[in-house]
């Protein structure tokens, strides 16, 4: 997509080929700044402090730490099979709820243990971009899938814009490209189907105030930034044709792991008849678990989170307020689950299914027996 109408991506190389660039996400929409990190412990902390942030996002910047690991001249490099192994649980420990980062953790560790380590450097690298390459190809195709909701809500009301409710940021800045949630809806506003999305603003980060807003203003896709208590007011008004969110975790069974208060805008959806979509790459589902409620971890935060603000000032300079009195308790909870029964359809790169029928759309999907820890040498 677009920075002020240069085409990029959110995570590249460096032109020496090592270096890895990424958008400074904490710093938006205030400044636009990048990043250049050349070791694994700058990628971990990267991650961890959100800089890169977003499931299918966090599995790139993931791939590429295990390259920047295999560096023999980096301070915490190396290519025996015991670098591979420290640096995929180094960076495993990162974040506990998307599964797009074990995901491509264990595809580089897999490549990297069958790959004599003389090799590993380059063998890295290039699977590391090969896995950015893949989430561009595959949010394109969740872009044309979702596509043709919009173009049906579109022509069941041909008189006004489509109303897209989103919650946090499931944008091009948490992808490689094109972003899930927002895939399709920027291949709609390049077809000229009139959209007005509904951006909840997303506390206690503000990805949907801070990175959606931002990104959907640097397309001009018509939108307005709404505090997150309002999605129910809107669709008893009859204001919100359906609701697009991105995920963290989908269970076999389509149980929906995403931004805390997803659940809350998935129950108003149900008693609105408002369809409720989800828009996700397959390195997104964890075919182990078929309960995300009682199953999927639930990455707690930071309390400063909720109690303080970073914002820009009067004087032009970012600053940070508190919001909440010192010495209050604060729980932060990163994410909740929405349980498939809530969910109208979820939206892959192959199609868009039911929760139901996601096992039969994704027949070859990696047995749960399979997933996980590769042999290492004769064990
Ligand atoms: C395409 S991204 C889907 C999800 O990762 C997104 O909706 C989300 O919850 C991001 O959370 P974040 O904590 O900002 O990484």
């Amino acid at each position: 997509m677009k920075v002020a109408g240069e085409a990029m991506r959110t995570i590249w190389l460096e032109p020496d080929g090592r270096t890895v660039g990424i958008i400074d996400q904490t710093r938006l929409p205030f400044r636009y700044e990048t990043a250049a990190l050349s070791d694994l412990a700058a990628m971990a902390t990267a991650i961890t402090t959100m800089q890169v942030r977003g499931a299918p996002l966090i599995g790139a910047a993931a791939a590429y730490g295990m390259a920047l690991a295999m560096r023999p001249d980096a301070a915490d490099g190396g290519v025996e099979d015991g670098d591979v192994e420290r640096a995929h649980a180094r960076l495993l420990a990162t974040r506990p709820t998307a599964v797009n980062l074990r995901w491509a953790l264990d595809r580089m560790r897999e490549v990297l243990l069958l790959t004599p380590p003389s090799d590993r450097l380059d063998r890295a690298y290039a699977e590391a971009a090969a896995i950015a390459d893949e989430d561009v190809e595959i949010c394109r195709s969740i872009g044309r899938h979702g596509l043709h909701l919009i173009r049906a809500a579109h022509l069941r009301n041909p008189d006004r814009p489509v109303r897209v409710l989103t919650h946090c940021n499931a944008g091009w800045l948490a992808t490689v490209d094109w972003g899930t949630a927002t895939a399709p809806l920027y291949l709609a506003h390049e077809a000229g189907i009139p959209l007005h999305v509904w951006v909840d603003e997303t506390r206690p980060r503000n990805q949907g105030a801070f990175l959606t807003a931002w990104e959907l203003g640097q397309h001009g896709v018509p939108h307005a930034v709404i505090p997150d208590n309002t999605g129910g007011h809107l669709m008893q008004h009859g204001l919100v044709d359906l609701v697009i969110v991105g995920t963290d975790r989908t269970t076999a069974k389509g149980d929906v792991a995403n931004k805390i208060g997803t659940y809350l805008k998935a129950l108003a959806a149900r008693d609105n008849d408002v369809p409720f979509y989800v828009a996700l790459p397959s390195s997104t589902i964890d075919w182990t678990l078929e309960d995300g409620v009682q199953g999927i971890p639930i990455e707690e935060r930071s309390g400063d989170e909720v109690a303080l603000i970073t914002g820009l000032a009067g004087h032009g300079g970012l600053e940070t307020v508190r919001l909440v009195p010192e010495g209050s308790a604060v729980v932060n909870y990163a994410f909740d689950v929405t349980p498939a029964r809530l969910v109208t359809g979820l939206i892959t790169e192959r199609g868009v299914c039911s929760p139901e029928d996601l096992a039969q759309l994704f027949p070859d999907h990696q047995p749960p027996a399979a997933m996980g820890r590769v042999p290492v040498n004769d064990e």
